[in-house]
């Protein structure tokens, strides 16, 4: 399939560009988040704004299509949260049609609805939205839900990482995997330290941890819940609380190191053809968006390493905002995750199924079964 829209802009005050892809609508609806960071590329922004219609496939949500955008700028910058509002100052006709914008790495979903009250926008919705009572209940349970909390997180800080660590579990479980097999994850961020301490909760052995400073590395497992609990903001670790005896390393250091499950949940490409072969894990749960590349699936399906692909394991923010906005279930903190459990633990189920009984590699299976469909013509 081909982006249905790509839009290309310029900041007026720094050197900051981005876009906005929305590659299908469903019901005249889509949405995606705002990505920020300085190696954003267009064709990124469009990979992206694919693996969201996806998504939405494997949410069950038949009433949106995918989109995605990304400025490229440094999210560390002091003014990156003004370059953020020109952005969507400039997106403003798209989002007054009712499409969803939300955060996504390098940008927090608290500035993004700041700014859309800052210009009196609300929240998007299409005109067959805006008409609707179910959804308009919905919004303000999504309004009261976001300010929840679970297991001592956000809730919206949690559906992610929660989503993704159920779902290397139930993977690793379909692979007949030891119990307290050794996991490697690279990012500390929203979804990346939730679905740590999450993992961790589970029984999971966490032997390293790379975040945009460092990887730190102990073969017998990390202190999570000192990790979890120290971190500082940007999802970066306290270097000054690690244990003496734990291996402080370059970033890059992070396939380097033996284990059983990588979760890569920062950055895109960081699994490729070019370190493809350094892979020492027997499965790969795709946390963050498109984090293997395509020159890399090869040769991890010829030396047997499994995969759960990112729009399976990485959903969880995506299904609270349907499942409430349109009332599919009772609006509490524990209805989300239980529901959001429950559909990684049936979609990773389906696709390892089919796989071991065809031989066929996770990701084509999953790519044949959320295969979104498009309608562009909206319902009102
Ligand atoms: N936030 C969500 O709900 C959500 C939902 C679906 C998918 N995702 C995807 O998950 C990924 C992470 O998103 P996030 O919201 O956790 O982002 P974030 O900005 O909160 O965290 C990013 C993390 O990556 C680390 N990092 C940056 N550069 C690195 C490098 N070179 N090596 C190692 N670590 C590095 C940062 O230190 C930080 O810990 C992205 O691909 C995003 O698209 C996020």
């Amino acid at each position: 399939m081909r982006p249905y829209i790509l839009i290309e802009w310029n900041d007026t005050k720094t050197e900051a560009k981005g876009w906005l892809c929305v590659f299908n609508l469903a019901k005249g609806y889509s949405g995606g988040g705002i990505r920020m960071h300085p190696t954003v590329t267009r064709e990124e922004v469009i990979r992206l704004a694919e693996a969201m219609a996806y998504k939405r496939k494997a949410c069950e949500n038949t009433w949106q299509g995918g989109a995605k955008a990304g400025i490229v700028y440094d999210y560390k910058a002091p003014d990156a949260v003004d370059v953020l509002k020109r952005f969507i100052i400039a997106m403003r006709p798209y989002i007054d049609a009712g499409l969803a914008m939300g955060s996504d790495l390098g940008t927090k979903y608290e500035d993004v609805y700041r700014i859309f009250d800052e210009l009196g926008m609300g929240r998007p919705m299409t005109k067959s939205m805006k008409n609707n009572p179910i959804i308009a209940k919905g919004q303000e349970n999504v309004r009261k839900l976001l300010k929840s909390e679970y297991d001592g997180f956000l809730l919206n800080d949690l559906t992610t990482g929660y989503g993704v660590a159920v779902s290397a579990d139930e993977a690793w479980k379909q692979m007949d995997g030891e119990p307290g097999a050794s996991v490697v994850i690279q990012g500390f961020g929203c979804v990346g330290l939730s679905c740590t301490h999450r993992l961790h909760k589970l029984g999971y052995k966490i032997v390293g941890i790379a975040d945009a400073n460092c990887f730190v590395y102990c073969k017998d497992g990390l202190d999570v819940e000192s990790l979890v609990s120290n971190v500082l903001p940007r999802g970066e670790m306290d270097q000054s609380k690690f244990d003496p005896s734990w291996e402080v390393m370059p970033n890059s250091g992070w396939l380097d190191v033996p284990c059983d499950i990588l979760v890569p949940v920062a950055l895109e490409d960081v699994i490729n053809g070019g370190n493809v072969d350094k892979v020492k894990a027997k499965l790969i749960c795709e946390g963050a968006n498109i984090p293997v590349a395509a020159s890399a699936d090869p040769g991890l399906y010829e030396r047997g390493i499994q995969i759960v692909p990112d729009f399976i394991t990485n959903l969880g923010a995506v299904r609270f905002f349907y499942t409430i906005t349109f009332g599919v279930i009772e609006p509490t903190a524990e209805n989300v995750i239980h529901d959001i459990d429950a559909l990684c633990r049936r979609n990773v189920a389906k696709i390892f199924e089919i796989s071991k009984a065809t031989g066929r590699y996770q990701r084509d299976i999953a790519l044949e079964i959320f295969e979104p469909d498009t309608q562009d013509e909206p319902e009102c």
